[in-house]
């Protein structure tokens, strides 16, 4: 350490008197965080989540609650429901909820400042290289980032594990222990407390040069990005999709560069090596007419046409949701999608939101005969990603539309009223 009191810190992305605001779990590199910049950062408040996931998540709240008080930084403590059957498993479905929470706790322009360090950083670089990442993976974390409507900031990521203990010693600081970390079972644990050791005893440096290659792997890819950046603008629709054709056109290192950057652009996790490979052999080649995809980390890649579609696995709609709707107000749904009538007061009367359960029939507007809602989806020509989650809006046993497709009747309607019935899915 290069004081025995004073850890260096990245430096902010912005300026010094910015207001950032701490994540603050009450573990120990949050501790060590929030002790550091208190007098550093003038503008500085802390933000706990309270999963309520462990037998001692009320400790910790109290725990926060009292770091923050002996050094008179406000905190606030965000309580969140972890939705345990959301497929990410616990640990990933808390993590989603934190990243929630701490986006809309969030103001314009603040800093919120994370607690990951060098080993992390190590960890993070190894995890990826074992998914066979590219450069954007093996970048691991950067040590800031736009975030929400401000920046992610991670003062301490050149910083070791130990000398942050050290600071915390040096300091009396006092920290919660979380029990999960122990068990190896998690693919980081067991990096942590298994493989880091051992590489550590032939190789001291390790967690240094993991992280130094991570920092490599950085500046690599930010270099070329203006080059590949160049090449996605040609291969991206309108729609944020990418065209086959003109990807197809690209040599094959540039190519997956092109995807590897639109996937980061999305916001996803990075593509790891199998990706490239499923892109290459299966979905490229994939016929026309052939529906193939490629998942990862609950996110995936769908061939369509002569479309590539990138996005987050939603959760889909329980078979048996359903909700009456009058039209007066929005209408929010469990997966995030959005109902709302413009230019209408209401309905005449209460119609019904459900899932698809196959089967259904609509009848179109000029049209004699009703058709199948299936098939009817597909003529419209309304993507596979958006048709497999559209709900209904239903009268009694009638459908009345399938997100933009509508009813003869429902269409009549909109039109005698000059409304509009909009559906925005997450
Ligand atoms: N419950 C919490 N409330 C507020 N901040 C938290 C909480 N848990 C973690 N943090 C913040 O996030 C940082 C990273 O924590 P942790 O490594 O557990 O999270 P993660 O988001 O799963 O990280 P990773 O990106 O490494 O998977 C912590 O150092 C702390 O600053």
């Amino acid at each position: 350490m290069s004081s025995n009191t004073s850890l260096p810190l990245i430096p902010s992305p912005v300026a010094s008197d910015a207001a950032v605001v701490v994540g603050l779990s009450g573990g120990l590199d949050s501790t060590v965080l929030l002790h550091r910049l208190h007098r550093e950062m003038p503008r500085l408040r802390a933000l706990h989540v309270h999963h309520g996931l462990h037998p001692e998540a009320d400790v910790w709240a109290e725990h926060c609650v009292a770091s923050c008080a002996e050094l008179d930084v406000p905190l606030r403590v965000a309580r969140v429901e972890v939705d345990h059957a959301s497929g990410l498993g616990l640990e990933g479905a808390a993590r989603d909820a934190r990243h929630a929470v701490f986006k809309s706790e969030l103001r314009d322009g603040e800093v919120l400042a994370l607690a990951h360090h060098r080993d992390d950083q190590a960890e993070t670089f190894l995890l990826r290289a074992l998914r066979a990442s590219g450069n954007d993976g093996l970048s691991a974390m950067r040590a800031w980032r736009e975030y929400a409507t401000g920046w992610l900031w991670r003062p301490l990521l050149d910083t070791s594990r130990a000398d942050i203990r050290e600071y915390a010693c040096m300091h009396g600081l006092r920290w919660i222990e979380d029990p999960s970390n122990a068990s190896s079972t998690q693919d980081r644990n067991f990096l942590r407390n298994e493989v880091m050791p051992l590489l550590r005893q032939r190789w001291p440096q390790a967690s240094a040069a993991f992280a130094r290659s991570a920092q490599l792997a950085a500046e690599t890819m930010d270099r070329a990005a203006d080059g590949i950046r160049i090449a996605l603008r040609a291969c991206r629709r309108d729609d944020g999709d990418l065209d086959v054709t003109t990807l197809h056109r690209l040599p094959a290192d540039l190519r997956a560069d092109v995807v590897r950057l639109w996937v980061a652009d999305a916001r996803l996790p990075p593509l790891p090596g199998s990706g490239i490979t499923t892109l290459e052999h299966e979905l490229l080649p994939a016929r026309r007419d052939a529906q193939a995809e490629y998942r990862w980390q609950q996110a995936r890649i769908v061939r369509w046409r002569d479309r590539l579609h990138a996005e987050g696995l939603h959760p889909a709609l329980d078979a048996d949701f359903h909700a009456e709707w009058n039209g007066r107000d929005p209408l929010s749904l469990p997966d995030g999608t959005r109902l709302q009538l413009h230019g209408a007061e209401e309905f005449d009367r209460t119609v019904q939101v459900r899932a698809r359960h196959g089967g259904e029939r609509i009848h179109l507007p000029n049209r004699d005969h009703s058709h199948s809602l299936k098939h009817a989806l597909q003529q419209a020509d309304i993507p596979p990603w958006l048709r497999e989650r559209l709900p209904l809006l239903m009268d009694g046993d009638e459908v009345l539309a399938a997100g933009p497709l509508h009813s003869a009747r429902l269409h009549d309607w909109l039109i005698d009223r000059h409304a509009r019935l909009d559906w925005q899915l997450a």
